[in-house]
């Protein structure tokens, strides 16, 4: 996919598969297009050339709510739940519009117990540490049971313990078969939890591969120096 602003392309010629049971890692300085291709993918944005494929249909031109419907969630690097709801509510919004409505509470109740939320289930969004924010969001995207998840700067804000939960919860995700996308600027998540680590760097894919080839590559190091 090409994403334009104006004479500037965010995306230049970018293609990537993320198959069901891995993590795919998709890593780059700030500015190199994460956000904008996840954009592009979960129907946003437009690319100005280019095709999104999801289970081999192309949904380039349906609008993100039909995208969603086809089984695609994600979540946002800026926080977008509802804060003043708590946190069990935000599950169940997402919970009531997904494939699993009628039993929207037993939905909300599994995942609950599956982040460790249960505790501050009653808790307004709003009054939560980022860390926690973060899954709830991800809580939310689950809610809508996903086959292909983009989750944009997940762990942002999490401690290390927090971050260690977290990377379990994702190769289980994988293990349940989802399709997991994760733009995360912790080096430590990504090179743990990835089966697969896509580099970006200005609009381009600058290396491709499992994370111990990734960290060797010199035009990655070259890259965040901000030498390539
Ligand atoms: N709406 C917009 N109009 C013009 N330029 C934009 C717009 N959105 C993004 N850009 C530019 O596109 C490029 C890619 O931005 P993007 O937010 O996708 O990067 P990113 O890799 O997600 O960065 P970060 O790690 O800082 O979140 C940047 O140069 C940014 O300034």
């Amino acid at each position: 996919m090409t994403v334009a602003f104006g004479g500037h392309r965010a995306l230049d010629g970018v293609g990537l598969t993320a198959e069901p049971g891995r993590v795919t890692g998709l890593i780059g300085p700030n500015g190199a297009g994460k956000s904008t291709l996840f954009d592009v993918v979960s129907g946003l944005r437009r690319p100005s050339a280019g095709r999104v494929l999801l289970d081999g249909r192309d949904v380039t031109r349906l609008g993100p709510a039909r995208r969603a419907r086809c089984g695609l969630a994600r979540t946002f690097q800026r926080l977008e739940l509802f804060g003043r709801l708590s946190v069990r509510d935000n599950l169940r919004v997402a919970a009531e519009l997904g494939p699993e409505r009628r039993r929207a509470d037993r939905v909300v109740a599994e995942l609950l117990d599956r982040l460790g939320l249960a505790p501050i289930a009653d808790a307004h969004a709003d009054t939560l540490p980022t860390g926690v924010a973060r899954l709830v969001e991800v809580g939310r995207a689950l809610a809508a049971r996903p086959t292909l998840l983009l989750l944009d700067e997940p762990a942002a804000g999490q401690d290390g313990e927090e971050t260690e939960r977290f990377a379990a919860l994702l190769r289980s995700l994988a293990g349940d078969g989802v399709a997991v996308v994760l733009v995360e600027h912790d080096m430590g998540l990504v090179m743990s939890v990835c089966d697969q680590v896509h580099v970006l760097n200005l609009g381009k894919i600058i290396s491709s591969g499992p994370p111990e080839v990734v960290r060797g590559d010199e035009t990655v190091l070259a890259a965040y120096l901000g030498d390539a």
